[in-house]
């Protein structure tokens, strides 16, 4: 479903991705990992389509980015690092305003039931009265909306309670399987993603990760 090919990227002299390559397919949770500034949330923006590679070529269900990516876009669920959501609107007004951005259009109904999957069931609060684990759950949803075929998710779960956590989780892997949707997400924890993930990528060059995992995946 995915094929990147010998992508390089840097910002100014500094390289940041190095004739990375990988492939994945339908249904996998694929867990992005390596050090601070290895990458990931760079590669992740290439892969939603939001940055371009310096080089290298990328495929989705066969197609370039190069020629697709408009195309791309409307099957791609997109979720950034840092929560963007409207503070001053309720939960429900968020996926409202966010669905008329979207090119799948949902029912308030079905906006409700999306939030309920997600076990986020105070429609009516106020954004800036969630906790960030609600705030998470909010942009996860958000970003489910236009139902994407493939999910990128930057660090969905950090800094967050672990009953969220844990309920993001299990919410992923039954997403994942009942949608075969492919989702890739970065994480540090290597508990969680050891957990979630049906395969590991490591980014970057150090042997730290490729260790860590040899002992973790025992
Ligand atoms: N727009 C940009 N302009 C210049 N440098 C950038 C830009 N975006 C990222 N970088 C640099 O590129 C490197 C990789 O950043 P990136 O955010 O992709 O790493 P990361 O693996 O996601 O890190 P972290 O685990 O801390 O989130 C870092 O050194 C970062 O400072």
């Amino acid at each position: 479903m995915l094929e990147v090919n010998s992508v390089n990227k840097s910002y100014g002299k500094r390289h940041v991705l190095t004739d990375f390559s990988m492939s994945a397919e339908q249904g996998e949770i694929i867990g992005l990992v390596g050090e601070n500034g290895a990458g990931k949330s760079t590669l992740l923006k290439i892969l939603a389509t939001l940055s371009k590679p310096d080089s290298g070529e990328l495929y989705l269900n066969g197609k370039p980015y190069k020629k697709y990516f408009k195309a791309h876009r409307t099957v791609i669920g997109y979720v950034p690092q840092d929560i963007a959501i409207w503070e001053d609107l309720t939960v429900i007004e968020n996926m409202k305003f966010f669905q008329k951005l979207s090119p799948a259009k949902k029912s308030v109904h079905e906006l409700k039931t999306l939030l309920n999957d997600i076990q986020l069931d105070r429609h009516d609060t106020k954004v800036s009265k969630l906790s960030g684990g609600m705030k998470r759950k909010l942009n996860l949803a958000i970003s489910l909306i236009n139902n994407p075929e493939f999910l990128l998710l930057d660090e969905p779960t950090a800094g967050i309670d672990l009953k969220s956590r844990i309920e993001i989780g299990e919410f992923l892997k039954t997403h994942a399987k009942n949608n075969d949707t492919l989702i890739i997400y970065t994480s540090h924890d290597m508990n969680e993603i050891k957990d979630l993930c049906d395969r590991v990528v490591i980014i970057g060059k150090d042997s730290f990760y490729k260790d860590l995992l040899a002992e973790y995946i025992k």
